[in-house]
Formats: structure tokens, C-alpha cells, sequence
């Protein structure tokens, strides 16, 4: 059945809800795991999505989220602002307020923003802010704002999140080698996967993390980015092969600074809503050891939301 979208809303054209019979997954999580990628839609009626959003998805509740969290073996979610949602961190901030600490938040701003609700955003749980460079999800902001954004965010100690495609990173080089915090790449900086994973395109993403030690990829999104399949579905142990050697190569070479997340509930996917069960069962394919296993789904992202734990 079709989930909603509550509120004054109607779902974008051909939407794919998130899939709620995720199976349990074959392979055990370690203790302490972190899903360190993932959003709260709404719900609308609570949470209006915002004026400025190039998309309208279903609701997906932060009870949606904490109840996935549990079936899959997670004991902790990062929150990451959706742009459907622009500036307005409510639904992001109301989910790790309600998460008894079991979640933190990465956040969107604007240079409007005050140091009163950067503090507030701050004693809810948000420790990093994102910048998104994907022109279908975001109009452009100028990289002086950006920059502004940056160094004032950095005096609190957090992190930059920054979202883009791999044929906008030549552009973008200078600018995110510039920024004065860690900086955490969502979903391995978009490769385009049919390539060589030794090729001239995925080699320049290595070259930014080898040669920028505050850089960290997420290694996430095999759904998205594959092309060949299969496809995460009817009880899939093997899917999205050709995504294996690129996660792989981020989590082995920089085994410190690579975080994974389901990226529940998915935005904007075409042609398939993974089951995130099988998706779980991704993660020893690209983190073939225990050790790499601990350090990409618990120390570093510890290391990154809850460093006073650590
Ligand atoms: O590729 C996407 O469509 C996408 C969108 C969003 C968002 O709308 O925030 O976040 C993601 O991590 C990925």
C-alpha cells in the first residue's frame, strides 16, 4: 500500500516509499553500530516540507527511523538534514531530541543564522552542517556563504558534511580543500561505477582523501550508484557487485575515516526501494575483517558524534 504524505501535500510524480518488511540481516552488526547516514521526512503535517524543495516524498517518522534502527541491529542514527526540508531543522532536531541520545544530527543553515540557535542546535545534538552541491537537490549557494557557514561552525567543534557528484570535483577542489574542519563525503562522492575504479575519475576522489587528512568518505549507497545489480530485493545476498571494489578500496586504504549509513528512506530512487535487511548484508562485501568491520560502523563514527564516549 502506498504510504502518505500528511499535511498539504502530494508526493512527487512516481515516488518510491520505503520499504517496511526489511528482513533481518544475515550479518551481525557489531555492538555499539551507528547508522551515520540517514533522514526524517516530516511528517508534513508536523513537520511542513519546505517552500523551496525540488521534491516531495512520503512521510517517514523519526518512529519509522528508530524502529528500523532496532530490527537491523543499530544501537545509533545520524540524523542528516533532507533538502526537502531547506534550513528547517525541526524534524531532524525533534528526532534526536526524542532519541534519548541514541541519535545526533547534521544540520542545515543559512548565514542568517544566529549563534543562540547554533547553540540550541548544538544541545539537541547537531554536530556537523551540509553542503550540497547536486543542482536536482538544491539551488546554489555562493561559496563565501558557504565559507562564512564554515568558519563559524568550527568554533563549536563540528564537522562539514558536503554532498556532490565526481565530475563537479575539479570545481569544488579548492573550496573543500579549504574548509577548516573535517569534512565528511557523502556517498563516495558520487563515482560513476561503469568506470575503472583505478581510472582517472575515482583515482582524483583518492588523491583528495590521500593527500587531505580531515577528509572521510561516507561508503554508502551502493542502491544508488550501481549498474549492474542485483538489486537488494526477495532475499538479494549479493547485490550491487560492481559497487563492491570502490567502497572496498575507501574502506581498506582509510580504514579511519570511512563511516557507513543506510540512507533510509531512500530519496529520490527510479527504479527499485531497497530492502535495507539485504542492504546490512552489503557491509562485509566492502569491510571484509572484524577489525575494518569496528572501525567503520563504531569507532569512527564515535569518534565523530559522541567523542566524549570515546
Ligand atoms: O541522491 C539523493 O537524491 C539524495 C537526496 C538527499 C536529500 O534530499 O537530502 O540526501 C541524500 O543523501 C541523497
Amino acid at each position: 500500500m502506498s504510504k502518505p504524505v500528511s499535511g498539504d501535500f502530494s508526493k512527487t510524480a512516481g515516488w518510491l516509499d520505503w520499504f517496511d518488511g526489511p528482513a533481518k540481516p544475515a550479518f551481525t552488526l557489531p555492538a555499539g553500530a551507528v547508522d551515520a547516514h540517514c533522514h526524517v521526512f516530516g511528517p508534513g503535517a508536523e513537520f511542513p516540507y519546505a517552500p523551496e524543495r525540488k521534491y516531495t516524498p512520503c512521510d517517514a517518522s523519526k518512529a519509522d527511523l528508530f524502529a528500523l534502527r532496532d530490527h537491523l541491529g543499530f544501537a545509533r542514527n545520524v540524523i542528516v538534514q533532507a533538502t526537502c526540508h531547506g534550513a528547517d531543522n525541526r524534524a531532524m532536531v525533534d528526532a534526536c531530541r526524542a532519541s534519548n541520545g541514541k541519535a545526533r544530527g547534521v544540520a542545515t543553515v543559512k548565514r542568517s543564522v544566529t549563534d543562540e540557535e547554533l547553540q540550541t542546535l548544538h544541545e539537541a545534538g547537531v554536530r556537523g552542517v551540509r553542503f550540497n552541491f547536486v543542482k536536482r537537490l538544491v539551488d546554489f549557494t555562493p561559496k563565501d556563504e558557504l565559507m562564512e557557514i564554515a568558519s563559524r561552525i568550527a568554533k563549536l567543534g563540528w564537522h562539514i558534511v558536503v554532498y556532490f557528484e565526481a565530475q563537479d570535483l575539479p570545481e569544488l577542489w579548492d573550496f573543500f580543500t579549504n574548509l577548516p574542519t573535517t569534512v565528511v563525503v557523502d556517498h563516495m562522492g558520487r563515482p560513476d561505477v561503469s568506470l575503472p575504479v583505478d581510472g582517472p575519475q575515482f583515482e582524483l576522489f583518492v588523491k583528495l582523501m590521500r593527500e587531505h587528512d580531515n577528509i572521510w568518505s561516507k561508503v554508502s549507497c551502493p542502491e544508488r550508484l550501481s549498474v549492474s545489480g542485483p538489486k537488494a530485493l526477495a532475499g538479494e545476498r549479493h547485490a550491487y557487485h560492481d559497487v563492491i571494489p570502490f567502497a572496498r578500496k575507501l574502506v581498506e586504504t582509510f580504514p579511519e575515516r570511512v563511516l557507513w549509513g543506510t540512507d533510509w528512506p531512500h530519496p529520490n530512487l527510479k527504479d527499485h526501494m531497497p530492502d535495507d535487511g539485504l542492504l546490512v548484508d552489503f557491509i562485509p562485501h566492502i569491510a571484509p575483517t572484524a577489525e575494518l568491520q569496528q572501525q567503520l560502523l563504531v569507532n569512527n563514527p564515535m569518534r565523530l558524534y559522541w567523542p566524549e564516549e570515546c
